[in-house]
Formats: C-alpha cells, sequence, structure tokens
C-alpha cells in the first residue's frame, strides 16, 4: 500500500478546536487493526536502516506510535511533555501553536550526550512544536537522525524549519 493511501483512515472536523481549524482526526486511523499496523510498520521502515539509541515522542499523540516504534528499533523511549507533568529536573521551551502557545519540557537526565535520537509526533502543522522539540533534545545534547510524523499539513510550509533535517511524513495534504 502506498502511504498516501492511509489517508482514508483520517478523520477531518471542520472548526475544532476552533473557527478556521481543520481538524485531522487519528482516532479512526488508530481504531481500524489494518490502518494501526500499516502505519505502524511505515514508520518503522522509514527508521529501521538508522542506528537509534532513543525515540524521543511529543505528548500527547506522539505516544501512540512513540513506544511502539522504539520497541521494534530495540531503542528506550523518552516523553517531551507540556510543562508542570515531569517530577524530576526539566529542560523547558516555550513555542507557537497553529492555535495557542505552549511550553514543553523533558527531563535533564533523558538523553545522554551523542544519543542518536528519532523525534515522533502525529501531525506536522506550523511545526512550532517539532521545532521546540528538536531545539530541547539538542540542548540535552541528542543528535536528531530523523524526524517523523503521520500526517504533514504541507500547505502551513512547516519543512522550512527543518533544513538539514531528515524529516519523514506518510500522509500530505497540500491544501486545506
Ligand atoms: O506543528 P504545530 O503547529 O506545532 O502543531 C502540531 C502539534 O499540535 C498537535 O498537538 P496539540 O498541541 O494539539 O496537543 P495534543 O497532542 O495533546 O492533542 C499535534 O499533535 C502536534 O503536536
Ligand atoms: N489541523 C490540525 N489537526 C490536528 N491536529 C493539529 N495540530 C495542529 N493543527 C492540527
Amino acid at each position: 500500500m502506498m502511504n498516501q493511501e492511509l489517508e482514508k483512515y483520517i478523520r477531518s472536523i471542520k472548526n475544532f478546536p476552533k473557527d478556521g481549524i481543520d481538524f485531522k482526526d487519528i482516532t479512526t486511523l488508530l481504531k481500524d487493526p489494518k490502518g494501526l499496523l500499516q502505519t505502524g510498520n511505515a514508520l518503522y521502515d522509514f527508521a529501521k536502516e538508522i542506528p537509534i539509541d532513543k525515540v524521543v515522542g511529543i505528548e500527547s499523540r506522539g505516544f501512540f506510535y512513540g513506544p511502539l516504534l522504539a520497541m521494534k528499533l530495540q531503542a528506550g523511549f523518552v516523553p517531551i511533555r507540556k510543562t508542570g507533568k515531569l517530577p524530576a529536573e526539566t529542560v523547558h521551551q516555550t513555542y507557537a501553536l497553529e492555535y495557542g502557545s505552549d511550553t514543553i519540557e523533558v527531563h535533564k537526565d533523558a538523553i545522554a550526550p551523542g544519543d542518536k535520537i528519532l523525534l515522533h509526533d502525529d501531525l506536522l502543522a506550523t511545526g512550532g512544536t517539532a521545532r521546540a522539540a528538536c531545539d530541547l533534545i539538542e540542548k540535552a545534547g541528542g543528535e536528531i537522525v530523523q524526524i517523523s510524523f503521520i500526517i504533514e499539513l504541507a500547505f502551513l510550509n512547516a519543512r522550512e524549519k527543518f533544513e538539514g533535517y531528515d524529516l519523514r511524513t506518510l500522509i500530505r495534504y497540500d491544501k486545506e
């Protein structure tokens, strides 16, 4: 199956959570056994030839596939969380969203200097979240070897923020 064919599992909801946002809902993909498996396999195919020490997943939708990918890649899993949720010492970064703004954090000791990192999230919109996540990982000394998403809202041109990174996506929306 071509990756773009996975689009059939995505549900679009207009004006959620705010007017003007066309929300791409992956729960319809996750609940379908074929959608769930094919997406996991395709994300794994992106990364399987690259040595990876840790998969870093972004809260909350990056937690669906992040640990599954880590298990398949024989890597560890590290969560990046919204502010105030992680109990030990953290590094943090504030960023702008397609709607609103937020701060994310990672445990200071979660990434060792030189760790090869696969950063994963469900969706690339403006790229603000993933860009902040890259900055956090690099502050901690990690080396980002790949960034993967299920969905790319290509019309928002977020790729410009990731020059020099190996950024992979399965499903592309070229217009809203
Ligand atoms: O590319 P950006 O414009 O930064 O937007 C993408 C981010 O927005 C969504 O998360 P959200 O903040 O809605 O949180 P959630 O995963 O907890 O629902 C999505 O899961 C990405 O993390
Ligand atoms: N259009 C969208 N659909 C789902 N999640 C998002 N996160 C940011 N923009 C989004």
